[in-house]
């Protein structure tokens, strides 16, 4: 080594290297039948490189969770905001247990309020999306409000407003962690889907139910879930209708991770945090590149707007502004144009 000119300190820092790399690259089998070396346990523990001897463990205690409200100061009744006490978490629950969870127009106008509200408060980083209690994360659509042209709700008309609710999860600009206990079914299926991560409690069931009962969603429900498990999978998950457990999701890809159900929160908490030590600009970014093909137009649109977004703390982007509030020309000359 010496030869080649390398001392023994940077041989050796070569050597960790490797080693770190390398435990990036488990197998397939591994990922699929040995969930203690999968993604979850590399971030973490285990490694000695100066990242980690820096940053630490990840702590897992579950925080203290405040009730939060949006700027209505309107109460929820279908749900519960909360904020997790010096921490950039928000935890939003659907709270109708007594329904598996299942959601009505109502539910769902509460739950956009709550996501727009954690949407605009910038010392929010993550939010958890979960349901009430450990035998369900959501059954989907109120099948007892169910008319002819939707979910119905005080007023009489029918509503497909979750559908508003997906695209809302999609374009939110920060992390969505579905923290999946029991049965996620239906449009409850959907919604975990359209969630950035999940992470599944051990008893945790997933499927659609809708060629069952006269129902489908043809919208991200069919998309997404083609991209997450392949669309042979998709056809099979529509065509039968057959629920799936918590491991079983894990390996169609339909799951981050599985854990005991006691331990589920913590888990939630500690990706949560694991996030929240990271560049909140670059995940935005790695959020909107990652929808930008399958959302089209709108995609682009997202990660375009981005791209403006930087480009206006820019000096660049700044001169423009000022010319024209100072009425003068802009004076481009001084920005190079980049190769
Ligand atoms: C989830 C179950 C498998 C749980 O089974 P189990 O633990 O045995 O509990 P149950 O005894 O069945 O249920 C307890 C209690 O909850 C009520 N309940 C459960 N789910 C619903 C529901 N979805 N709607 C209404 N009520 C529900 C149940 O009746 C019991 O009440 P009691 O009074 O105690 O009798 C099982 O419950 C189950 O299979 N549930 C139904 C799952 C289902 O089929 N969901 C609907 C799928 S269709 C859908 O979600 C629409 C999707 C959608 O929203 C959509 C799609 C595309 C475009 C637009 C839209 C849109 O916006 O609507």
């Amino acid at each position: 080594m010496a030869g080649l000119g390398m001392t023994t300190k940077s041989a050796d820092a070569v050597s960790r290297r490797m080693t770190c790399v390398s435990r990036h690259l488990i197998p397939e089998w591994n990922h699929t039948h040995s969930p203690s070396l999968g993604i979850s346990s590399c971030s973490n523990s285990g490694f000695h490189d100066t990242y980690h001897r820096v940053h630490g463990e990840v702590p897992t205690h579950i925080p203290p969770w405040r009730p939060a409200l949006d700027d209505s100061g309107k109460d929820f009744a279908d749900i519960i905001y909360e904020k997790a006490v010096g921490e950039g978490i928000a935890k939003i629950t659907i709270n109708r247990p007594e329904k598996r969870n299942a959601f009505r127009p109502q539910t769902v106008k509460e739950l956009m309020r709550a996501f727009n509200d954690a949407r605009d408060d910038n010392s929010i980083g993550v939010i958890i999306f979960t349901g009430k209690g450990s035998k369900a994360f959501c059954s989907g659509g109120d099948q007892s409000l169910r008319g002819k042209e939707g979910y119905v709700d005080y007023d009489n008309f029918g509503r497909l407003n979750v559908l508003d609710l997906q695209l809302q999860i999609r374009r939110l600009p920060k992390p969505v962690i579905a923290m999946v206990a029991g049965y996620a079914v239906g449009g409850g299926h959907v919604l975990h889907m359209v969630c950035d991560l999940t992470i599944a409690a051990d008893n945790a069931v997933f499927g659609q139910t809708g060629p069952k009962v006269g129902s489908f969603d043809a919208g991200y429900g069919a998309s997404i879930m083609s991209r997450l498990v392949g669309p042979k999978r998709a056809r099979e998950m529509w065509f039968m209708a057959r629920f799936y457990n918590a491991k079983e999701a894990e390996k169609m890809g339909l799951v981050n991770t599985v854990v005991p159900l006691e331990k589920l929160e913590e888990e939630t908490i500690k990706w949560s945090r694991e996030i929240l030590r990271n560049s909140p600009m670059a995940i935005r970014l790695c959020k909107s590149a990652i929808n930008a093909t399958d959302d089209g137009h709108a995609g682009l649109q997202q990660i375009g707007g981005d791209a403006t977004l930087l480009f206006y703390g820019t000096e660049e982007g700044t001169e423009g502004k000022n010319a024209y509030l100072e009425r003068r020309k802009p004076d481009f000359s001084r920005f190079p144009r980049l190769p």
